[in-house]
């Protein structure tokens, strides 16, 4: 008889998570926030590509991501790649405070600022305070926060970075302005990317993520989309048009539902956006970041979905109805007696 060992063969590696790095990026602080990523082995990486490629390819068991910001919008480099590759799934968010700094190379005071290095999603939140204060200053695009000050310690290309509060705790700079984001109560949205399929169980206060193709460019059909949510009483958090890229004026959405797919109502929204969509991508549901549970209007309540189908199933069936016992306002057929 062959026993099977219970005990992890020695040289097993810890499980990695992948995140946008180097150490001190705001990916990072939102990763600090998952509770089953402390102790496991942190891997970083230099654009969203490279994050879920190392979860397809099974090199991480998951990946970080940022996916919305409070200022700019939906990330579009992450929306894109979360279309493209394909079996992935959004299992939690975490909401990060982005805050910047300006930092120089140690000696470099603010009027001798003619190049700024900076990821494009942190310029496009500081560029307000850049045009006010060093309005002839030339942009040099970052992978990272944090490789864009980095980057001044190891090359002459930029004089200046855009940074998170923090850096001084990493590496040798000078802070040469603070607060320089166009609103400092700035929020960013991250996601933590598997491969894995089992949902996170609903909580009450959970979210999905989709992405929807129209069928064609017929008049009303976004309204068409829209009225699977309504019809359901489903509330929509986020929606965002990005191209599908085949030709000018073909869009894509991206989605965000109150609600988790297990939900009755969620569940049939999308029954009825797969009927009409050529394409409907079903990246996860979980619980919020906020905790804010769904206010669902009673008509639109779990049990409702359970009697109208019961109800119908009666009929087609000819078999009694949970409900034909008990006498329902709304379901009067449920109550037809039996042959
Ligand atoms: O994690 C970081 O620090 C990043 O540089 C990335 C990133 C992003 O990809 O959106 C994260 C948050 C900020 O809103 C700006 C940049």
């Amino acid at each position: 008889m062959t026993s099977t060992p219970n005990t992890a063969p020695a040289n097993t590696t810890p499980a990695s998570y992948s995140y946008l790095g180097p150490a001190g990026t705001f990916t990072e602080a939102a990763l600090k926030q998952v509770p089953a990523a402390v102790g496991a082995r942190w891997k970083s990486v230099n654009n969203v590509g490279e994050a879920l490629d190392d979860v397809t390819t099974g090199r991480s068991i998951a990946a970080m991501i940022a996916i919305e910001n409070s200022i700019e919008g939906g990330v579009s480099a992450t929306q894109d790649a979360l279309t493209t590759v394909p079996n992935l799934r959004i299992v939690g968010e975490y909401l990060v405070p982005v805050n910047f700094v300006l930092v120089t190379r140690p000696g470099v005071a603010l009027a001798g600022v003619t190049v700024v290095n900076a990821h494009p999603v942190a310029y496009a939140q500081t560029r307000r305070w850049l045009d006010a204060h060093l309005p002839s200053h030339e942009h040099v695009p970052a992978s990272s926060n944090v490789a864009a000050a980095a980057t001044l310690l190891e090359t002459k290309q930029a004089d200046a970075a855009v940074a998170p509060p923090g850096i001084t705790e990493h590496y040798d700079l000078d802070v040469v302005a603070t607060e320089i984001g166009n609103n400092k109560n700035a929020v960013t949205r991250f996601v933590l990317v598997t491969s894995r399929t089992e949902l996170p169980e609903p909580t009450g206060a959970d979210k999905t993520s989709i992405i929807v193709e129209l069928p064609d460019d017929a008049p009303g059909r976004l309204l068409e989309m829209l009225e699977q949510f309504a019809a359901r009483g489903v509330n929509m958090s986020l929606i965002e048009s990005r191209p599908i890229g085949d030709a000018l004026g073909r869009y894509r959405f991206v989605i965000d539902l109150e609600g988790h797919i297990r939900d009755e109502r969620v569940a049939d929204a999308l029954l009825g956006l797969k009927r009409f969509s050529p394409n409907v991508i079903f990246l996860g549901s979980y619980p919020r970041a906020d905790k804010l549970a769904t206010t669902v209007t009673p008509r639109y309540d779990n049990d409702v979905f359970v009697e109208a189908r019961d109800w119908l199933r009666a009929i087609t069936t000819s078999e009694p109805s949970a409900a034909a016992s008990e006498p329902s306002a709304t379901m009067n057929e449920a109550s037809i007696p039996e042959q």
